[in-house]
């Protein structure tokens, strides 16, 4: 597979793209004229730029308004290609991109655009140039591949192919299956976008919106399966137009990008194993069964008023670890790590972000094939000295530099708990609180975020996502996706904070960066859980009464229900599977804060309640700007 990006995606002047574009990876770039136009060298020196890179220039691109045009425009547009033509011989690339015309002076007709089109063949052939003819959704006669394609045949002139964009052909819905007849030799370039499903005009939703692929809910993979099947074997090359990467920084979007198009690879070979696609062998998505365990960084200071806290959840200390100073608390299936060790990543951790929640631990088949997965997709492999009898765990980097380790139950790693711990009776005797499992985790980042860490996830494990939805904090908005799988075993949800002043931004602003800011546990009947919860000194969030009168009519419930609900300050929820119960800790130092929830068959995460979660929440805030007590 021989990947390539146009240099619109990204952000910097070109210099810093070229950069970015070469570390993640890429084979190649498409220059975006725009780029070279603002650019200070001249187009034999950007060649040059390009080829220390270690890349290839594989397209240059738009040229606009060519086709159908009525003279004296038909031959000042030639002149205009000749120009361009010139420009390409001394950046050193052989293709450049005609898009459909858009212009109002243009002509329909297909024989009239083939025979403009032979004609530049012949003017192209003459420098051993090509030119590839793409559709744009919205040009003003032709806005389908389809009729490109046919266009393409009628020139019939060997410098003349077809540039198919995933993106205008899938943004108009047109049959794929249309791809797979085209000869391969006639696809110049492949160039691939993906985009979330808004309705709003194509045009504006192309330039402003698109995404990379698997990033969106366009199915890019039935577009790349079809193109597979024509037997092209040239570049795939990403045309991301999107407001925010262009904003980013553009080391971290080439690098999503770059994953994009290995895991797109990935997926159609794995959909159609008939098709060869070159992409590096890697293990399949790993399937996850649970959360095993959340570690958390402390110190020896900060540790006992994070315990007592788990300790009024119903949690009882389990196990102590045999060299260091990290202890286990336990309860129904659930293991909180508390780590007070000076030494170590944990250590560094607690230093940079305070009080965190740095690890989770996920549950998978096979950890070290999880883990091979990652790293073939780009994700940084994470690894510490280890004390005599502990056992390597695989690792790699997560949000905010937080740590995923991965665990089996098949190797040593299933008995992790007994190698390295020793058993202790608990004194302290809380009660347990009927707490079972871990429901979600929720990771809070910056907006600009989500994407990268949403491709990650889904593109290392087996799970999908679910639709974006915005959560309306008194300060600004923020917006949230879930990760998760069909059996409910792997649930992360994600929180996007466009400002500081949120709930959530404040967590990022205070931790210093992004990071686990809620852990949530299942509990098959909540109203013992929170009876338990009272008798252990544990003080729930509490929830304005107004929103249970508002409750009762909206759901139109029981008033003994609202009442029990009220008195513990449980919220409720019900979607068309079922019904949901939360119940929320105040905040802990920078912004950390336990939930407890019972699904009666409910498939969310109660965000119509978030808005309540979070008004009561911001009262537990210290005032900005103000020090730690
Ligand atoms: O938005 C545009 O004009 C535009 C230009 C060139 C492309 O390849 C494309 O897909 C869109
Ligand atoms: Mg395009």
């Amino acid at each position: 597979m021989k990947t390539s990006i146009a240099t619109v995606s990204l952000s910097g002047d070109l210099r810093d793209k070229l950069g970015a574009i070469a570390k993640a990876g890429f084979d190649g770039v498409e220059i975006f004229e725009n780029d070279f136009l603002v650019f200070d060298e001249s187009p034999k020196q950007l060649g040059r730029m390009v080829r220390d890179f270690g890349l290839e220039i594989t397209l240059f691109q738009p040229f606009r308004d060519f086709e159908g045009m009525p003279e004296p425009l038909r031959s000042r547009t030639f002149d205009r290609a000749e120009r361009k033509f010139d420009l390409m011989q001394d950046m050193g690339t052989d293709l450049v991109l005609v898009c459909s015309n858009v212009s109002s002076a243009a002509l329909g007709g297909l024989d009239r655009a083939a025979a403009d089109f032979h004609e530049l063949g012949e003017r192209a052939a003459k420098r051993g140039l090509r030119v590839g003819y793409e559709a744009l959704a919205w040009g003003r006669h032709i806005h389908d591949h389809r009729d490109a394609w046919e266009i393409v045949r009628r020139a019939d002139h060997a410098n003349i192919g077809l540039i198919l964009d995933s993106f205008h052909t899938l943004a108009r819905k047109i049959d794929v299956n249309s791809i797979r007849s085209i000869p391969k030799e006639k696809i110049f370039i492949i160039q691939l976008a993906d985009a979330p499903k808004i309705g709003m005009d194509l045009l504006y939703w192309s330039r402003h919106f698109r995404n990379m692929p698997g990033e969106g809910e366009l199915p890019v993979e039935a577009f790349m399966a079809a193109v597979a099947e024509t037997g092209y074997d040239g570049y795939l090359s990403l045309e991301i137009f999107n407001d925010q990467f262009r904003g980013g920084s553009p080391a971290a979007i080439a690098a999503d990008g770059y994953r994009s198009l290995v895991y797109l690879g990935d997926r159609v070979r794995r959909a159609n194993p008939g098709l060869s696609v070159n992409v590096p062998d890697m293990p399949d998505r790993s399937r996850v069964d649970g959360v095993a365990f959340v570690e958390f960084a402390v110190d020896e200071t900060e540790a006992p008023a994070l315990e007592t806290m788990i300790s009024t959840l119903g949690f009882h200390r389990d196990a102590r670890h045999k060299t260091k100073k990290v202890t286990v608390f336990r309860q129904g299936d659930v293991r909180l790590v508390v780590n007070a060790d000076d030494r170590g990543f944990a250590s560094s951790s607690y230093l940079v972000h305070g009080t965190s929640a740095y690890a989770m631990g996920l549950l998978v088949e096979d950890a070290w094939a999880a883990r091979a997965r990652a790293i073939a997709l780009g994700a940084e492999a994470f690894k510490q000295p280890l004390d005599r009898g502990e056992i390597e765990m695989p690792a790699v980097r997560g949000v905010g530099g937080g740590i995923i380790y991965l665990l089996d139950r098949s190797t040593d790693l299933a008995r992790i708990w007994d190698i390295e711990f020793d058993p202790i009776e608990d004194g302290a005797g809380t009660r347990d609180a009927g707490l079972q499992t871990i429901d979600h985790l929720a990771q809070t980042m910056p907006y600009d975020e989500l994407l990268t860490w949403l491709l990650f996830y889904t593109a290392i494990f087996d799970a999908g996502k679910t639709p974006m939805v915005d959560i309306v904090d008194p300060s600004g908005l923020v917006r949230s996706q879930a990760i998760e799988n069909s059996e409910g075993s792997l649930r992360i949800t994600m929180n996007g904070a466009e400002n500081r002043n949120t709930v959530a931004g404040r967590f990022i602003t205070e931790t210093f960066g992004s990071g686990i800011q809620h852990l949530a546990f299942t509990t098959d009947d909540i109203f013992a859980t929170a009876g338990a919860l009272a008798a252990n000194g544990f003080a729930a969030l509490e929830i304005s009464p107004n929103y249970y009168d508002d409750l009762e009519a909206r759901f139109g419930l029981d008033p003994a229900l609202t009442e029990k609900l009220q008195s513990h300050n449980i919220l409720y929820d019900r979607d068309e599977h079922g019904e949901y119960f939360q119940l929320y800790s105040p905040t802990y130092r920078e912004g950390f804060f336990f939930e407890i929830v019972q699904r009666k068959g409910y498939r969310g995460y109660g965000a119509a309640n978030a808005i309540f979660r979070i008004a009561a929440l911001r009262r537990h805030l210290r005032p900005m700007g103000m020090p730690r007590a």
